[in-house]
C-alpha cells in the first residue's frame, strides 16, 4: 500500500493556439497519465462552425463540456491530462463540478505571438480570424481557481518542467 497522493487531473487551458496540445501531451507523458485531447470531443457540428469562422456560443459549447466533464470524472483514480479551451468562468465552474479536485494550467501569451503560431500550422480546422473572439471570450482565471499561469514565449521543456512543479 503506497500513501502517495492520486495522479493529478489536470486541464490545460487557453485561446486557439496557445500551445495546449504541445504542452499538454508532453505532461501527460512527464506525469505518466493518459493524455485526452479536448478538441476531439467536439460534436461535428461545433467544428464545421469553427472551420467555417463562426466563433462557438456558450450554447455550442455545453455539450461539449459535459463531454469533457465525464472524461475528467472518469479519470479520478487514473489522473489524465486534458486540453479545454475553458475560456469562461463558467466553462471552468461546469468542469469542476464534474471534477472538483481538478488542477488548472492556464498557458498565456502575447496576441501576436498567438497569431504567427496559428498562422504557421497547417492542417488545422479552426482559422487565424477566429482569436479575435477568442481573445474577447477568454476570461482569466480568478484567484480562487489556483492556477498556473505559464507564458507561451517560453520553450515546450520548460513549459513542462514549471507546471511540473507548480502540480507538485
Ligand atoms: N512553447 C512553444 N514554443 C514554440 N512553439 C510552440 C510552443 N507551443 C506550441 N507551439 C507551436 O504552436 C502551434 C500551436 O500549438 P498547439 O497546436 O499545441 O496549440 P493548441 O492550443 O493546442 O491549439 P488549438 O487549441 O487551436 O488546437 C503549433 O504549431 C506548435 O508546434
Ligand atoms: O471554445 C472554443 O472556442 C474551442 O474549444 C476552440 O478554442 C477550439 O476548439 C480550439 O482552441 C481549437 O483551435
Amino acid at each position: 500500500m503506497s500513501d502517495s497522493p492520486p495522479p493529478p487531473v489536470v486541464v490545460v487551458m487557453g485561446v486557439s493556439g496557445c500551445g495546449k496540445s504541445t504542452l499538454g501531451q508532453a505532461l501527460a507523458e512527464a506525469l505518466g497519465v493518459p493524455y485526452i485531447e479536448g478538441d476531439d470531443l467536439h460534436p461535428p457540428h461545433n467544428v464545421a462552425l469553427m472551420a467555417a469562422g463562426t466563433p462557438l456560443t456558450d450554447a455550442d459549447r455545453a455539450g461539449w463540456l459535459d463531454r469533457i466533464g465525464e472524461r475528467l470524472a472518469q479519470a479520478h483514480d487514473t489522473g489524465a491530462v486534458v486540453t479545454c479551451s475553458a475560456l469562461r468562468r463558467l466553462y471552468r465552474d461546469r468542469l469542476r463540478s464534474a471534477s472538483p479536485g481538478l488542477r488548472l494550467v492556464h498557458l498565456h501569451g502575447d496576441p501576436a505571438l498567438l497569431a504567427e503560431r496559428i498562422g504557421q500550422r497547417t492542417g488545422h480546422y479552426m482559422p487565424p480570424t477566429l482569436l479575435p473572439s477568442q481573445l474577447r471570450t477568454l476570461e482569466p482565471p480568478d484567484p480562487d481557481e489556483g492556477a498556473t499561469t505559464l507564458d507561451i514565449a517560453l520553450p515546450p521543456e520548460r513549459l513542462v518542467r514549471l507546471a511540473l512543479q507548480a502540480l507538485r
